[in-house]
């Protein structure tokens, strides 16, 4: 496999909260969503690969090298981080007049076209921008300068649905690119679930998965139990349980294998969510 990021056995501690052992890898052309509960650790993960935050230990390999490329590695990348800051008193035209000069690539005619396609008003002061504008300039200023490798810390919070499919569309086109790659962390699963090709999910600073997510959607489900029906599947099958007033549900990791066990039983497919949020907060048994 061609990889455009690798995180090998990332460790980083902060009072109160350690990034443990995270490891994946991202494949050349593709889009990886990194899923988690508010303070999983996802914009700890994409700093650490950013070389904003400095490891305690653990490899990363971008671009085909470490992240201590330096600026030559800068050019390559294009990061939005969730707490992105900009030149508050600036409009996006001067904004890329100081980005030219920071970027070998820097394309004024994309930067214009992404203005145009995100309907950013050129002259207005960035401080009169709403929050998702000035999502959608960072992401402008983030592809202008021709990345190889896109890491966006949630790029479409705050948007509304078109605009978010706008620019799902827009990261779409990049990835057409076989020698490009997307990271994203996000806690809209349903855009991960139309973009993403692989899922990785942190919790509590760890890897609970990390893996395609056609095979991840197809491998899941969650099976619907009346009261003490659970009990039937087999307990290597079962990754989280809910109550609900007509019994409970069941996240199976494995649905053929529990449909061949349990032939009675409704099992439908999972969503991230579900997978997400029954394997860390349902009642385990
Ligand atoms: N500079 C820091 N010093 C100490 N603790 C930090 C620092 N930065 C982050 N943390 C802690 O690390 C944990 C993970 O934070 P992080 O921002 O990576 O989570 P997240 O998954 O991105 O959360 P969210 O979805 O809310 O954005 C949190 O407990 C946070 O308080």
């Amino acid at each position: 496999m061609d990889t455009i990021l690798k995180v090998s056995h990332l460790c980083k501690q902060y009072s109160g909260f350690a990034l443990t052992d995270v490891s994946f890898e991202l494949p050349k052309g593709s889009i990886m969503g990194l899923i988690g509960e508010n303070g999983a650790g996802k914009t700890t993960t994409i700093k650490a690969i950013i070389g904003a935050v400095r490891r305690d230990s653990g490899e990363i390999s971008l671009l085909g090298g470490d992240n201590t490329g330096g600026s030559a590695l800068k050019q390559d990348l294009g990061v939005v981080l969730d707490d992105s800051f900009f030149y508050f008193m600036l409009n996006p035209i001067e904004i890329g007049r100081i980005l030219r000069a920071a970027y070998r690539n820097w394309d004024d005619a994309l930067y214009r076209s992404y203005l145009g396609r995100f309907h950013l008003p050129e002259k207005k002061k960035v401080k009169e921008f709403s929050s998702g504008m000035r999502m959608k300039l960072a992401i402008a200023a983030a592809l202008a300068h021709h990345p190889r490798l896109l890491l966006l810390d949630e790029p479409t919070s705050g948007l509304d649905p078109v605009v978010r499919g706008e620019i799902l569309d827009v990261f779409l086109d990049f990835i057409q690119d076989e020698e490009h790659g997307i990271l994203l962390s996000s806690h809209i699963t349903g855009d991960l679930e139309k973009i993403a090709d692989y899922i990785t999910f942190l919790h509590e600073g760890r890897v609970v998965l990390s893996e395609q997510k056609d095979a991840l959607l197809e491998r899941y489900g969650v099976a619907r139990c009346a009261e003490g029906e659970w009990a039937q599947i087999d307990a290597r099958y079962r990754s989280g349980m809910r109550q609900n007033r007509f019994g409970c549900e069941v996240l199976v990791n494995d649905r053929r294998a529990v449909e061949r066990q349990c032939p009675g039983l409704v099992i439908d497919p999972a969503s991230l969510d579900d997978i997400m949020t029954d394997t860390v907060g349902g009642d385990r048994r």
